[in-house]
């Protein structure tokens, strides 16, 4: 899986620009508010249908145009496949993969996969559970597709009996959505759980080549005590869901709890070293994927060396290097990538938003 060309059009602070991507190592190189992140982040809504840094598409939009267009190729199953995406400041969508029409933006996410590293991610440690969970989640939905419409049905019926519960006087009210939720629960679950099974030695093999000095755990919490039978249990809580107004155990609030020494890494790691765990966490998952997915991962990296000494950058480039992934860098100055990643680098300037190639 790799993108072979990529434009944009009034997409920030870039007006026009085609790129042409190599299929190894991309390095978007540039100076503070030059358009280096725009592009990656150009790329995202490509694969995800939404941006990383704004849920406001009139943000996003250059200003004083009405739209923005993305189109790309890209290889998928041995053939090259194109993509064209148009959003109006308004919020309205057009989508066209292989030139038909598409109205879900979720089937970008089956074509691209996609994983960033960017500064502020080391809020999936330190944040809520809801990052976790997508984390885990963007794996399951790429190795098993029995996974996705059921989770789709999960939370439908979440809502439902959520809204139930506002008018509910007894337990038999919503019983109904507890029979119809429960086996769809544990089947996500299950496979929540075989996931990160399969996934935890990547995890902690990476984790321990960026920062060998601590002993890392990865526990998986499946929204409610795993001791306890869902649908009983969910009738015990009955009164206080319907105090709260929701649904306070099952899938939807499962969690990875990751701990260094029994206590979770929130706590004890600094800044730096929660952002080499992340970027661990984020490698291991990618390259878990491209040994396993029928689609290769493409990854995203903002601002490459910030706050990362040189000895923390060495195993992370070797990591990078060594997944065979198709991988976008942005960084300021040229010397810190190439020392790391040798010559093997296609470098595109990208100066006031204009863009490139070396
Ligand atoms: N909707 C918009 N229309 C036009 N310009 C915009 C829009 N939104 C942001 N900008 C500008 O686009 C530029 C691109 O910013 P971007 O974040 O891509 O820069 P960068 O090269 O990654 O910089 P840094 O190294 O500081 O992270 C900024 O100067 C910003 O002010």
């Amino acid at each position: 899986m790799a993108i072979t060309q990529v434009n944009l059009s009034h997409f920030r602070n870039i007006k026009e620009a085609s790129l042409k991507p190599d299929l190894g190592v991309n390095l978007l190189l540039g100076n503070n508010g030059s358009g280096k992140t725009s592009i990656l982040e150009a790329i995202h809504f490509l694969g995800l249908g939404r941006s990383f840094r704004s849920h406001l598409t009139k943000r996003i939009v250059q200003h004083e145009q009405d739209a923005f267009t993305l189109f790309a190729r890209f290889q998928h199953d041995d053939q090259t496949l194109p993509l064209g995406l148009r959003k109006s400041r308004t919020g309205d969508t057009e989508l066209k993969i292989n030139g038909q029409r598409a109205d879900k933006l979720a089937q970008l996410a089956e074509l691209l996969p996609l994983q960033l590293i960017h500064p502020e991610g080391y809020s999936l440690l330190t944040g809520g559970p809801k990052g976790r969970r997508s984390f885990i989640d963007w794996g399951v939905f790429h190795v098993e597709p029995s996974f996705f419409p059921q989770w789709l049905r999960v939370k439908r019926l979440l809502k439902q009996r959520n809204a139930a519960l506002k008018t509910a006087r007894s337990y038999r009210d919503i019983g109904f959505w507890d029979n119809e939720l429960g086996e769809r629960a544990l089947h996500i679950t299950q496979l929540r759980r075989d996931y990160l099974k399969r996934l935890e030695v990547e995890i902690l093999n990476t984790a321990k080549d960026f920062l060998p000095e601590f002993e890392f755990s990865i526990e998986f919490f499946q929204g409610w005590d795993k001791s306890r039978d869902l649908l009983e249990y969910m009738q015990q809580n009955f009164e206080r869901d319907r105090a709260l107004g929701y649904t306070s155990i099952g899938p939807q609030k499962a969690d990875l709890r990751v701990k260094v020494d029994g206590v979770p890494v929130a706590d004890v790691l600094s800044r730096g070293q929660l952002k080499l765990l992340v970027c661990a966490l984020r490698l291991a998952q990618g390259k878990f994927q491209n040994g396993v997915g029928s689609t290769k991962c493409i990854f995203l990296i903002d601002d490459f060396a910030s706050e990362l000494d040189r000895e923390k950058r060495i195993p992370l480039a070797k990591h990078i290097a060594e997944s065979g992934a198709q991988v976008f860098i942005t960084a300021i100055e040229k010397e810190q990538i190439e020392e790391l990643f040798g010559q093997q680098i296609k470098v595109f300037h990208v100066e006031h938003g204009n863009v490139s190639e070396q």
